[in-house]
């Protein structure tokens, strides 16, 4: 008998994550950090979550914004997609810019928020597949 077990550990479902970099006018960058009870509960992130059934990226993002930060989103644009396996699940942190938006940021769930420079992005801690969409934000520098 063939053994199937490599195959059924390719297949395993990879979670679609909308994750949003939002920038101000001034080139601070939002991020905030993840409940305790959370998946990396305590690092810190880019504000976002998984997309839904039904849904678009773009329109996860939008909802997911809205619900925990309490931000707006106006006009977005693509910034890149890091595949990332952790021990536990495989994500695809689907990431954009968010160009325009309106609202003051506020942590919906009780969460910490905070407007960083991009040079201090490296004085906090976040999940390990985050390096990657820091590098993403530094290459291009800014969507300003
Ligand atoms: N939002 C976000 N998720 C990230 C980042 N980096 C990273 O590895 N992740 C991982 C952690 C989680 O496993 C997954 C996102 O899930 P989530 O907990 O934000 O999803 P959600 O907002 O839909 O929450 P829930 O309804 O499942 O509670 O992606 C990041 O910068 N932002
Ligand atoms: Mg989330």
């Amino acid at each position: 008998m063939p053994n199937t077990e490599p195959e059924v550990q390719l297949v395993g479902k990879v979670i679609h994550v909308a994750v949003g970099v939002v920038q101000r006018g001034d080139g601070r960058i939002l991020i905030a950090r993840r409940p305790d009870h959370l998946h990396m509960g305590g690092r810190w992130e880019f504000p976002g979550g998984k997309v839904e059934e039904g849904e678009t990226v773009q329109q996860a993002l939008t909802r997911e914004l809205r619900e925990e930060v309490a931000i707006e989103v106006k006009d977005l644009k693509p910034l890149t997609e890091i595949r990332h396996d952790y021990p536990e699940k495989t994500v695809l942190l689907d990431t954009w810019w968010v160009t325009k938006f309106k609202g003051e940021a506020s942590g919906q769930e009780g969460q910490q928020s905070a407007w960083v420079a991009v040079a201090e992005l490296f004085d906090y801690q976040f999940p390990d597949a985050n390096q990657e969409i820091i590098e993403a934000i530094l290459a291009t520098g800014s969507h300003l």
